[in-house]
């Protein structure tokens, strides 16, 4: 668990807090997203907890204990670091950048190479074919990943990511976020992800944490409950006029009471399981239909399970409040 207890931080030559007195917990194994408008101090935060930057108030506690009693060592065996400018060394290969931390730790040839092969399977890109190369031979969502993959090298239980899929265009950008949020069912590692975009936050965070300017937090909750139950007239204008919607991306059709299969769905649009209901209401209304069919499997052929209807995502949809308090 990471514990931040008061934490602030006040530049030198600045009479004003850019940090102010975060206190929150984040659990082993989740993902805790710092989100905010820019110069709100997220990736200060972000970075007080490698000791990266030195907070002028407060502590950050790694489980249990203070970062400040960890050697340099220490802070880098169990935290890794990606950031959006990836900060690839340009004229070391792929391998020798993914095994940066492995090398500064000492580990032996063997024990690294088998590790960069590893890594590098686990996010998609070949050993045989790439681990040779030079960054510049990659394009801008393979050196995301190999970012990832360099941060992920020695295994260490906590990551910071600052804006880690930020450089490349919408597609390759969720393409990176599926795979990394897949690779987290396994790795199950510690997060704070550090992003000025809200629709990343919902879909990245188990929780979020929303900070407003002068780095003081306005909230920290779930994705749900950020969007169902918005602590301010801040976090609701920062969270957006469409929370409807983004609550519908946060459910998948396969996770909610389905009506019973209708006997004559031939005509009906066809609505995989796996989708979220933000996609399954744009499918039945793009069909001009009022329900679709729900199948099982990914290729839209299998089974049905049931329908699903205007009516029920309008049902489940309604949770959308007003602000709290
Ligand atoms: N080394 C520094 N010295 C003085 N001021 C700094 C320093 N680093 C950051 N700041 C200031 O602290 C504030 C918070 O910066 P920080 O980078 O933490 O914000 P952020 O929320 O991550 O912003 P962005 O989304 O724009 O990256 C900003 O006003 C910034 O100008």
């Amino acid at each position: 668990m990471i514990e931040f207890k008061g934490v602030s931080k006040t530049y030198a030559g600045s009479d004003r807090p850019v940090v102010n007195d975060l206190t929150f917990n984040i659990e082993d194994g989740e993902i805790c997203v710092l989100v905010g408008p820019s110069g709100c101090g997220k990736t200060t935060s972000m970075r007080m907890v490698n000791r990266l930057i030195e907070p002028t108030e407060g502590e950050i506690l790694i489980d249990g204990e203070p970062n400040t009693s960890m050697s340099g060592t220490q802070l880098r065996r169990k935290i890794g670091y990606a950031i959006q400018q990836i900060g690839l060394f340009p004229h070391r290969t792929i391998a020798d950048n993914i095994a940066t931390v492995p090398n500064l730790l000492g580990w032996d040839k063997g024990r690294m190479k088998e590790r960069v092969d590893e890594l590098m399977d686990l996010v998609g890109l070949p050993a045989d074919q790439y681990r040779d190369r030079y960054p510049a031979e990659l394009s801008g969502g393979q050196q995301q990943r190999i970012g990832v993959a360099r941060a992920l090298a020695a295994d260490p239980p906590i990551m910071l990511m600052d804006e880690p899929f930020g450089a490349v265009d919408p597609i390759t950008r969720d393409r990176l976020q599926n795979e990394f949020l897949r690779i987290q069912q396994d790795i199950k590692k510690t997060i704070v992800f550090v992003t000025h975009d809200i629709d990343e936050a919902i879909k990245m965070g188990d929780k979020i944490a929303i900070l407003k300017e002068g780095g003081i937090l306005a909230q920290y909750d779930t994705p749900e409950n950020v969007l169902v139950n918005p602590a301010s007239e801040f976090v609701q204008s920062f969270v957006g006029g469409d929370r409807v919607l983004k609550r519908l991306s946060l459910t998948r059709v396969g996770d909610v009471d389905l009506d019973p299969p209708t006997a004559n769905g031939h005509d009906l649009p066809r609505i995989r399981e796996e989708w979220t209901l933000r996609d399954a209401l744009s499918e039945i209304i793009g069909a001009g239909a009022d329900r679709g069919v729900v199948v099982q499997n990914g290729d839209g052929n299998g089974a049905s399970s049931g329908t699903i209807t205007l009516n029920s995502i309008r049902e489940i949809s309604h949770g959308a409040g007003a602000p709290r308090g």
